[in-house]
């Protein structure tokens, strides 16, 4: 069933396990997030970005608001890094039932005021919001406090943010960044900073660039012929934990690139002769869901639906 943010992401945070959410870009994708959280019984959200609504626009959203909705497990249609009012409303008016609006790069002050209005027009049509407070991006173990401090979520003015806002769950900046290279060895997540984020405010916490960037998934990335630097991901157990201290909503897309590429790279290299679409998509989508499981069951939401 086709459901809002709030519908998913309030009794993760009461159950203190996460949902993934995962983006997407095509039908492929679309199946194997909602197929496999219903092979194990698990809510999921699917987001799309302004990318993927350039990309696959009202064709992709009515794709996946129709597998959410035949779905036998709680989905919902979010919309990730919505630069604007404008861009949240578009998506709304599509039929997302969940919107972020990211104005984390701006002011305090302006990222209140831009949050705020969305918020207003969103509940008055009864989608959930998620907000951006802080500066993403990945940090060194020894780097020294001011300087985490300058760009990582501070627990007090989270507070303030929530409070002026009304948002209904926020994304915190803890030390993850997007894409495949998120740091030399096991990347630094700030646990202590989502513990007393968690403490502070009771709605659902987000915690973005969550890809775990299998090394076994790499691995076959270059064997299929792939050309790929250091890349690491969040390592399981930081996620685990993180969900314990109330991160509710983890966003994973990398993950999900390299192992659809990884599916068609094998399908490729195993038959030179192949072109059928379905030999080489299919694979990609199987790998996909491989992959989903496995996060499915680190963050705990196997079986919560
Ligand atoms: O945060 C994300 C989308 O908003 C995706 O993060 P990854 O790049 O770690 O998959
Ligand atoms: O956070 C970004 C997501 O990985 C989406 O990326 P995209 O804007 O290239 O679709
Ligand atoms: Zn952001
Ligand atoms: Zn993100």
């Amino acid at each position: 069933m086709l459901v809002t943010g709030n519908d998913i992401l309030i009794p993760a945070r009461a159950g203190k396990y996460g949902v993934g959410s995962f983006n997407t870009n095509n039908m492929e994708i679309t199946q194997a997030i909602i197929h496999t959280a219903e092979k194990l019984r698990s809510p999921v959200m699917v987001q799309m970005s302004e990318g993927a609504i350039k990309y696959g626009g009202q064709d992709l959203a009515n794709i996946v608001k129709d597998i959410a909705t035949r779905a036998t497990v709680p989905v919902a249609l979010h919309l990730d890094h919505g630069s604007s009012y404008e861009s949240a409303l578009n998506a709304i008016r599509m039929g997302f039932t969940s919107v972020m609006i990211d104005a984390s790069h701006h002011s305090f002050d302006e990222n209140v005021h831009e949050t705020r209005r969305v918020v207003e027009a969103a509940h008055a049509m009864g989608i959930s919001v998620e907000a951006e407070l802080g500066r993403l991006g990945g940090i060194e173990e020894h780097i020294v406090v001011d300087e985490k401090d300058a760009f990582l979520t501070d627990p007090e003015e989270a507070v303030q943010f929530v409070e002026q806002t009304g948002t209904d769950y926020l994304a915190i900046a803890i030390g993850t960044s997007h894409g495949a290279y998120k740091g030399k060895g096991r990347p630094y997540i700030d646990q202590a900073r989502i513990a007393r984020i968690g403490e502070l405010l009771g709605i659902p916490l987000v915690a973005h660039g969550s890809s775990g960037v299998p090394q076994e998934i790499v691995e076959r990335f270059r064997t299929g012929g792939g050309q790929i630097g250091d890349a690491a991901g969040i390592a399981d157990d930081d996620l685990r934990e993180a969900c314990q201290h109330g991160i509710a909503k983890v966003n994973v897309d990398t993950d999900l690139r390299l192992a659809s590429t990884v599916g068609i790279r094998e399908a490729l290299m195993a038959n030179a002769k192949e072109f059928d679409p379905r030999k080489i998509f299919g694979p990609a989508r199987d790998v996909m869901a491989q992959v989903i499981e496995h996060k499915m069951r680190v963050l705990g939401s196997v079986g919560k639906a």
